[in-house]
Formats: C-alpha cells, sequence, structure tokens
C-alpha cells in the first residue's frame, strides 16, 4: 500500500523576514469564514479534537471517524474573491502527473504566485489560519508554505495512501468545483485501518463542493484517496498542500509476507510440445532469442502457446487473483507449464539466465552450454528423479548450490485495478525475471490502462512499458533498482465508444523467476 506521496516541487520553506514589496502590496485581502474568527469555537474544537468527538458550528463540523478531519464549508466569506480566485488559477499552466499512485494536472508552483487572490489566500492560509489551527491542535506549526493546485478531470485519480512525509502535520484541500454529484467521481474517501495500520475500507466519502475547505492531520492512519473523476466534462479544482509541523510518531510499518516461491515441478518436455507454439522449441531460434534479451534485458513472444482460449477464465480486489483450487482445466494446466522444469530451462534457453542446471552461467565453459542444447533436443532434459539435481551439479563443481525459483498468480483486470510501486513482490530490489502472458486482451486499449510499467527506483524515470498483448510472452530482466507496477485501469474500459463492445477486461499469468 502506498504511503506517501512525493514531495512536490513547490514544497519549501521561506525564513526569510518578509518585506513590503511592490508585489506584495498587490495582494488581495481575503476574510475567512466567522467560525476562524470565532475564539469560542476554537477552545470548541480544540476540545473536541483532543477528544476524538465530533463538533459542529455554523460552517464548521469536526469528526472523527475514522480519523480527525475538518471540512468548513464557505471558507472563503466573500463569493466574489472565491470566483477570482478560481479564475486565476485556471489560467495557470498545468503539467500531466502520472506515476503507480495517480493522474492528474498539477499547476505551476504557487509559493511565489503574485496573482493577487493567489497571494491574498495563501498569506491567510500560512498567517491567520496556521495561528488558529496550531491552537486548536496545540502544535506549534512552521510557516513553511507547501501549496499547489491540482485539475481532475476524466478518469483522473490518486490512489490511497496516507500522505505521510517528514514534516508534513496538517493536509487541506480547497475545492473551486461546479455542482458535484457522487456519480460524478472524484470523491474524497477517507479509509478505516486493520490492527496493522493497513487501509481497510472506506466508510466516508465527501464529494467535492464551491468553496469547502477539508483538512486533516497527517498520520500513521490518514489514508484517503481521490476516487476516478467519471464526469466527462466537469473539472475538479482545487488548491491543496500541508501544514508543517512536528510529525506524529509512526510505530514501524507491518511487512506483508511474501508469496510463496517453488522450484520447478518434474515434468518433462511433452508439456512444451503440447502447449508452445513449435517455433519457440526450435534450439537456433531460441539463440536467437537470447541474443536480443541478453542485448536488451527484455523480449515479447507473440502467439507463444499453441491455442488462445476464449474468456472462459472464472471470475476470480487492486486486481483479482485467481484461487487456485478453482482455474477450470486449461488454466491450471497453463500454471502447470509455467511451473515445469522443461519450461525452467526453456526459459534458460530464451534469457542465458541460470534457471537450470543444465544451463551453465555465461562464465561457465560454452561446451557445457552446447550439452545443455542438444540434451534437449535429444529430450533428455526430463524431470525424472534419477538425473541429478541442480545441488548435486553445484556441489560437483564446489559452488555454493542454489536452487531456481518461481512464484506466479493468474490476475483478472478490470476497472479500478492497479498495482503499487513499493508494494508486494515487485518491490523487493533483487534481479528477477518477470514473465507476463496475457490473454483476453484483443480490443483492449493502453488508454484503458493495465499496462506494466518499469521504472528506476525511487525517480519517476520510465524505463520500459510493456503493454497487454493477447498470448504474447513477456520477459523482462530486472535488477535490483528496478520497480514495476501496473497502471490504474480505468472508466474508459467499461464505456463502449461508437456501440461497439470494447473488451471491458483481462487475464494474465503473471510469474517471476529467481536464478
Ligand atoms: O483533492 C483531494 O481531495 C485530496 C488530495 C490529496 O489527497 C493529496 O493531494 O494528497
Ligand atoms: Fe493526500
Amino acid at each position: 500500500m502506498a504511503t506517501k506521496r512525493p514531495k512536490d516541487e513547490c514544497s519549501s520553506t521561506d525564513k526569510k523576514k518578509k518585506k513590503k514589496s511592490d508585489k506584495e502590496s498587490r495582494e488581495e485581502p481575503v476574510e475567512l469564514c466567522a467560525a476562524v474568527e470565532n475564539d469560542q469555537v476554537k477552545r470548541a474544537v480544540a476540545e473536541a479534537w483532543s477528544r476524538r468527538t465530533t463538533y459542529s458550528h455554523g460552517d464548521l463540523e469536526l469528526d472523527c471517524h475514522p480519523f480527525p478531519h475538518c471540512i468548513f464549508t464557505n471558507f472563503i466569506s466573500s463569493q466574489a474573491f472565491a470566483e477570482n480566485l478560481q479564475k486565476e488559477l485556471l489560467e495557470l499552466n498545468f503539467h500531466e502527473k502520472s506515476n503507480d499512485l495517480y493522474k492528474f494536472k498539477q499547476s505551476d508552483d504557487l509559493k511565489k504566485r503574485t496573482e493577487p487572490h493567489i497571494a491574498g489566500l495563501r498569506a491567510a492560509l500560512f498567517g491567520r489560519f496556521r495561528s488558529w489551527l496550531g491552537e486548536v491542535l496545540g502544535v506549534e506549526l512552521e510557516p513553511t508554505v507547501d501549496i499547489s493546485c491540482a485539475k481532475y478531470e476524466y478518469t483522473d485519480v490518486l490512489l490511497c495512501h496516507d500522505d505521510e512525509l517528514e514534516g508534513r502535520r496538517v493536509a487541506f484541500i480547497l475545492y473551486l468545483v461546479p455542482p458535484w454529484q457522487s456519480s460524478d467521481g472524484g470523491t474524497l474517501d477517507l479509509y478505516t485501518t486493520d490492527s496493522y495500520l493497513q487501509p481497510q475500507s472506506i466508510v466516508k466519502s465527501l464529494v467535492p463542493s464551491w468553496n469547502t475547505l477539508v483538512l486533516f492531520e497527517v498520520s500513521p492512519v490518514s489514508f484517503h484517496q481521490v476516487s476516478e473523476v467519471l464526469s466527462q466534462d466537469k473539472c475538479r479544482l482545487s488548491l491543496s498542500g500541508w501544514f508543517h509541523g512536528p510529525s506524529l510518531e509512526r510505530p514501524p510499518r507491518h511487512a506483508v509476507a511474501p508469496i510463496q516461491r517453488n522450484p520447478h515441478l518434474p515434468r518433462d518436455e511433452t508439456v512444451l510440445l503440447e502447449w508452445i507454439n513449435p517455433i519457440y522449441l526450435d534450439i537456433s531460434y531460441q539463440e536467437q532469442i537470447q541474443e536480443e534479451f541478453e542485448d536488451s534485458s527484455e523480449i515479447q513472444l507473440k502467439g507463444f502457446l499453441k491455442v488462445t482460449y476464449k474468456n472462459s477464465f472464472p471470475p476470480t480486489q487492486c486486481y483479482e487473483a485467481a484461487a487456485l483450487d478453482s482455474l477450470p482445466q486449461c488454466v491450471s494446466a497453463c500454471w502447470e507449464l509455467l511451473h515445469s522444469e522443461a519450461f525452467f530451462l526453456l526459459l534458460s534457453n530464451f534469457t542465458g539466465l541460470r534457471l537450470h542446471y543444465l544451463c551453465p552461467a555465461d562464465d561457465e565453459e560454452d561446451d557445457d552450454e552446447e550439452k545443455v542444447k542438444k540434451q534437449q533436443d535429444d529430450g533428455e532434459a526430463t524431470g525424472s528423479s534419477n538425473e541429478p539435481s541442480s545441488a548435486d551439479a553445484s556441489r560437483e563443481k564446489g559452488v555454493q548450490p542454489s536452487t531456481p525459483l518461481c512464484c506466479g498468480e493468474v490476475r483478472r483486470w478490470s476497472r479500478g485495478g492497479y498495482t503499487l510501486l513499493h508494494d508486494g513482490e515487485a518491490a523487493r530490489a533483487e534481479y528477477a525475471l518477470d514473465l507476463v502472458l496475457p490473454f483476453g486482451c484483443t480490443g483492449w486499449q493502453s488508454e484503458f490502462g493495465g499496462f506494466t510499467c518499469y521504472v528506476a527506483n525511487e525517480e519517476d524515470e520510465e524505463l520500459l512499458t510493456v503493454y497487454p498483448e493477447d498470448n504474447s510472452l513477456a520477459l523482462v530482466y530486472r535488477d535490483k533498482e528496478t520497480l514495476k507496477f501496473v497502471k490504474h485501469v480505468n472508466h474508459k474500459s467499461t464505456s463502449e465508444p461508437d456501440g461497439s463492445s470494447t473488451c471491458r477486461e483481462f487475464y494474465d499469468f503473471s510469474f517471476v523467476y529467481y536464478e
């Protein structure tokens, strides 16, 4: 589960004493809702917040479930000010932002913008309002200005996260949206957490509304998302940011149990002959594949299986993984194929990786390599029990035995599916060979999402994108610095442009092999 959003470029601390300048004198003064100016209300909110109870007064409402959040309707007293602010914001340059966690448009840095209403509101937020909030929470909030403007339009989304990042204490969002219904999507959804402090379920959805400000404390339980915008014409414009201050204590994060890794199943090449397109069983073609794979660390082998299935997989949550005891015969047969000893050897031939003891590592002798391929040709590479094990072979050579392993899943991809960079198996820093074999994706379009992106660790730099293609075997060798995610499958996957039926879901086998 995502735990934080990358810091926006516009976060910064302005410690310098403000000087009166021409620019600042252009700030348009703004009056905030009465609740913020009233001392009695302030004390009452502080009291309710510390006791984790509810409180409301006029345009202010505090609710502490699933975590404390405060809603101010009519936050800016003057309608004309709010409208002018909206105009100024819409005239900014926006940049498309997209990664595993989000897709939306973000404005230029707002820290130093001099438009009168932007500058006026910024001064009020990080001035008077910050003092008010600091007193409510009983903490010293810093003058750090951390604010940006976001535009969410059709299919834009910000998946579940907790905002946790050094320094952030209270998050705020001011909505400047047209009349909005929950059916337009784009709700701010609040999650409960389980006993491991992992997000559990959405218990409150806030529908954005004009001139409403929402704030909440950033904490180990402040999980929330912006659900996908479904309206094709409305724009969800917001100003958001964080008040900085001492972070709340965070217990160590819960480590998720890894998926079990298994050694190969003892199945001989008959399983390959039965299932795999014969062109891929030709040794000299395997050599060409290996050369290409060694050059680029990735390859797509089209028409990989002899048979393409109709969409006969059973309906199997981010994505759905099939229960292994419920697979139809043809799916479990393919599952077994991908686990088979013969397939490990075939992958060795495709990639040059040591996924079978018959396939020597690069530094081992070439004639060993010849032997492997010959044995496979002669049908000797069987998994019968009287063969030396990989461990035996390694021991003879005096090297530490290591048993190649794999783990896999059958996944169903439909609207709402995604994986995150820092989640699950893919987040482990290690060398691995990824295999993806998709089915039932004829007509799937890249703008639906559901493609796999490889990025350099901790950077947004995209290295490779693999689009789902029917019966096309994608192999990617990743190193310790490479992470992957599957892009959020959006609402476009469910729409039917010009009446033709589109592909609304597909399946894939997703396996990872370790030398
Ligand atoms: O726009 C919203 O409702 C929430 C935005 C948010 O969670 C964020 O920017 O971190
Ligand atoms: Fe957030």
